[in-house]
């Protein structure tokens, strides 16, 4: 944050706004072994080195544990409707499927369903088998889906019990995947005598099927309009949902984390007090496996700080900071209703390089406004005061009311027109934002009205006292041509005004 106060920050989630939201499984992990997963290769390899019992209960997850529906359309070919994460486990399972040649593992009924939802971060679903049998499913967070598992399926089919040491080289491949800015999910069942009683689907004893890496590319030009948003002052901070090992990753390719940036945790955050919160945020540059509250007081403290807080989401879980922010920006097209309604501003191509022109946008109106201020003020308070001076000393108004309404129709009307549209430009964004308590007519605005006043004070006070004798004017005709010399000087006086306009800007 800058001394005097002036300081901006955007608040960004990442899928989406940073990254393309079209996601792919790039990796995944699955009876001890690590796989890339590109195409239809892959899916052979797994059905030679996977027992059928293996396959089938990956589908089963797939498939039943799920949000999203795929639909054949008329002409044959398979469409995904839902999430971006379950459309790439989707995709990944159609490849399967396809290879191994069976709908088996769609014959199922699911018994209860707890949806997806941002603080557990996971989806869990009770299906009954068609041989009768009931299982649990469970798809999530890859380490909170691991510490529900006490079990793992080997090559074989057979569940083995997870070890220490197996716990961790499957955190090591967790982390592997993170760190290659993969977001990573975890799959797991857990076999029921019977359906339990009550909503809540059981948290442990599950068994480990697999752990998927999946690929969500950073959108094209995001780390330049980082830089840009950077050199105009304002911090961007990412605060997602997703594990700290992607979070850190993919922030270090949009250029959000700096070596001498913070990169932490939710649950670390939820820990600490508001008064070490206050001395954390200002160097906080990424928060991960956030909860949609850890947004919200992330933004009210960030604003309690005096800071001006854009916040960027797109879903259920960002409305809360969405509304509680200076401006809310929504994704129009991945953005959920929730989250819409919470904004100030949807952005219709979901891109973040488009927040770029909102700020700018933002910036040329507000200075817009301060010339058209600056503008008026000047003509109005050297008219006034000629008038004023005049009538005192003279007994006469130099101006009539003809000549100033006629000022106020072309000049203030059309002059304020051409100021107040014209178009934001690069160097509005190398300046720093301006602050929350900052006023709204500047020092320099001050200065240059000051300073333009007693310019055309000193020029209409001359012409009125001594202009008949330097202008040489003698006759019955003298007055009116002094009067209108006057009012043409006037007129003229405010061309100049335009060149401190610029100053201003320049100074700003
Ligand atoms: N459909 C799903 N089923 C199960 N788990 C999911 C699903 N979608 C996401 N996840 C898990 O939840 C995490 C994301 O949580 P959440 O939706 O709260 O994040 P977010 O704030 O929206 O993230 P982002 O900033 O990436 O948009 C993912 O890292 C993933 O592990
Ligand atoms: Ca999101």
């Amino acid at each position: 944050m800058r001394d005097d106060g002036s300081s901006g920050c955007i608040c960004t989630d990442k899928t989406g706004t940073l990254t393309t939201n079209r996601m792919v499984v790039d990796k995944i992990w699955i009876c001890d072994e690590t796989k890339s997963f590109r195409n239809k290769e892959t899916s052979e390899h797994l059905k030679a080195t996977l027992s059928r019992e293996v396959i089938l209960s990956l589908l089963q997850c797939i498939f039943q544990n799920s949000g999203s529906e795929v639909v054949r359309g008329k002409d044959g070919r398979n469409t995904i409707l839902g999430t971006p994460t379950e459309t790439a486990l989707l995709e990944f399972g159609l490849d399967l499927e396809g290879v191994v040649d069976t709908t088996e593992h769609r014959d199922c009924t699911k018994l209860k369903v707890e949806p997806f939802n941002s603080v557990k971060k996971k989806m869990s679903v009770i299906v009954s088998l068609p041989d009768g049998r009931v299982r649990a499913f469970c798809k999530g967070a890859s380490e909170i889906t691991l510490q529900m598992c006490d079990k793992v399926l080997n090559h074989e089919g057979n569940v083995v019990p997870l070890s220490e040491k197996k716990i961790r080289s499957i955190s090591d491949v967790i982390n592997l995947f993170a760190n290659d800015a993969l977001r990573t999910l975890s799959l797991a069942y857990k076999d029921m005598d019977e359906v339990p009683e009550g909503d809540e689907i059981s948290t442990d004893g599950y068994t480990l099927i697999a752990v998927f890496g999946i690929k969500d590319p950073v959108r094209p030009g995001v780390r330049e309009a980082v830089q840009t948003c950077i050199s105009a002052g304002i911090t961007v901070r990412m605060v997602t949902g997703d594990n700290i090992n992607t979070a850190k990753a993919i922030a270090r390719e949009c250029g959000i984390l700096t070596d001498d940036g913070l990169a932490i945790d939710g649950s670390e955050f939820r820990s600490k007090s508001p008064e070490e919160l206050k001395n954390l945020i200002p160097k906080l540059q990424v928060m991960a496996r956030s909860l949609p509250l850890d947004k919200h007081t992330l933004v009210t403290i960030l604003r309690s700080m005096g800071e001006v807080v854009a916040v960027t989401g797109d879903g259920t879980n960002d409305a809360p900071a969405l509304h509680e922010a200076d401006i809310g920006l929504a994704m129009g097209i991945a953005g959920t209703e929730v989250a819409k309604e919470n904004a100030d501003v949807i952005i219709l191509d979901d891109n973040f390089t488009t927040i770029i022109n909102v700020a700018k946008w933002g910036r040329a109106v507000y200075i817009n406004i301060q010339k058209f201020v600056q503008f008026q003020l000047t003509v109005n308070v050297v008219a006034l005061m000629t008038n004023f001076v005049s009538a005192c000393t003279v007994g006469n108004a130099p101006l009539t009311a003809v000549q100033l309404l006629w000022v106020n129709m072309i000049m203030d009307t059309l002059g304020a027109l051409a100021l107040a549209t014209e178009p934001p430009n690069d160097e509005m964004m190398k300046r720093p934002p301006t602050g929350r308590g900052e006023n709204f007519i500047t020092k320099y605005m001050w200065r240059n009205i000051t300073g333009q006043s007693i310019y055309q004070l000193v020029v209409l006070g001359v012409l009125m006292f001594d202009g008949k004798r330097l202008l040489k004017l003698s006759g019955s005709d003298a007055d009116i041509i002094l009067s209108t010399f006057i009012f043409n000087t006037f007129v003229f006086c405010q061309v100049l005004i335009s060149s401190t306009l610029n100053m201003k800007f320049k100074y700003f």
